[in-house]
């Protein structure tokens, strides 16, 4: 659905982005994620049609829309991370205007609007005034508004910023079902556990390029391939070692009373074997599992290791234009 390569920006002599390459497949929920001036907020921006990089190519839908800027509009719907002030305008009012801008007027506009009310379930506030509504209720405002042309990808920046659990909760199960939908979301976030639970993808930031993306499922695998197997078993501690031992694969064991930690490197599928082992050994094995890492340590693995290397480079110096 979105494809970027070597995207660069700079803000005066400084590279807010130094060569971002991104991939953000169909019906992905994608979790863009960064520490603070990593260059989240100037990618979107880039990809919404509101900034221009200074290099680099985008491809939406397998069109290229670097040089097509009202294609690539078209194409998304930019949820930013503030409301705006809009006084004196009822939600309907607010959703014609903007479907106004799109060049949706008078009845047709009226039928879009009602029809993303629907879609983010806001159907029969109609009339209500936007400045008087809750953060989670303008939230949703601002998705219906961001879906008023038909864009296919949705893109949002920090969407939970401001809301309480409930609200967040809420927002997340509407994601969750629109991508069901049909639609392609990419939503940069600090709340990297709720990301966990509402992303298929991520992708890291940091210094302005990609350190790692792909599907959550594969990227945790791989960080989790250096933790060991936690092993308890009910008998015959001794011969469990020895086994595990003699395998080719386990670098490290360490044992607290019927506890093994096994270092193993292996596949999932070789794992299951090393299991099987044991238990064709007469072992009692109650639990066998590789130590899982958090979203957050992976996050922290991740920024960590590039970080020195990013501040090193010449182009991130300390000026900002
Ligand atoms: N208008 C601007 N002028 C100068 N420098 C800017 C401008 N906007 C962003 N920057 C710089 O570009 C870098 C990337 O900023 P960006 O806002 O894209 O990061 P971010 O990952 O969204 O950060 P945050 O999570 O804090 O919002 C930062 O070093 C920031 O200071």
């Amino acid at each position: 659905m979105l494809k970027i390569e070597k995207l660069t920006k700079k803000y005066g002599k400084t590279y807010a982005l130094n060569g971002l390459d991104m991939e953000v497949k169909k019906g992905d929920i994608y979790g863009f994620v960064g520490p603070n001036g990593a260059g989240k907020t100037t990618t979107l921006r880039i990809i919404s049609g509101l900034l221009k990089s200074d290099g680099g190519d985008l491809w939406l839908d397998g069109v290229r829309t670097t040089k097509n800027i009202l294609k690539q509009k078209s194409l998304i719907g930019f949820v930013p991370d503030f409301f705006g002030v809009y006084e004196n305008l009822s939600v309907i009012e607010y959703l014609e205007f903007f479907a106004a801008s799109y060049g949706i007027y008078g009845r047709a506009g009226t039928v879009r609007a009602r029809e993303v009310l629907e879609m983010v379930e806001l159907s029969g506030k109609e009339e209500q005034m936007v400045d008087l509504l809750s953060r989670g209720i303008q939230q949703r405002l601002c998705l219906a508004r961001a879906m008023i042309h038909k864009p296919k990808l949705l893109v949002l920046d920090e969407p939970n910023s401001g809301l309480d659990p409930r609200s967040r909760k809420d927002f997340q199960l509407l994601l969750q079902r629109l991508a069901r939908e049909d639609y392609t979301i990419l939503i940069s976030s600090h709340i990297l556990s709720e990301l966990a639970d509402l992303c298929t993808s991520i992708g890291v930031i940091n210094g302005g390029v990609m350190v790692q993306q792909g599907k959550l499922e594969n990227i945790m695998l791989a960080i989790d391939s250096s933790n060991p197997l936690r092993i308890t078993v009910l008998n015959q501690v001794p011969k469990a070692l020895e086994l595990l031992r003699q395998d080719p694969q386990v670098s490290r064991l360490s044992v607290d009373e019927n506890k093994i930690a096994a270092w193993f490197s292996g596949s999932r599928e070789e794992e299951a074997y090393l299991l099987q082992k044991l238990v064709d050994a007469g072992i009692l094995v109650v639990s066998f599992a590789r130590e899982h890492n958090s979203l957050e340590s992976l996050f922290f693995h991740l920024t960590g290791e590039t970080e020195q290397k990013s501040r090193n480079t010449e182009t991130f110096g300390n000026t900002i234009g």
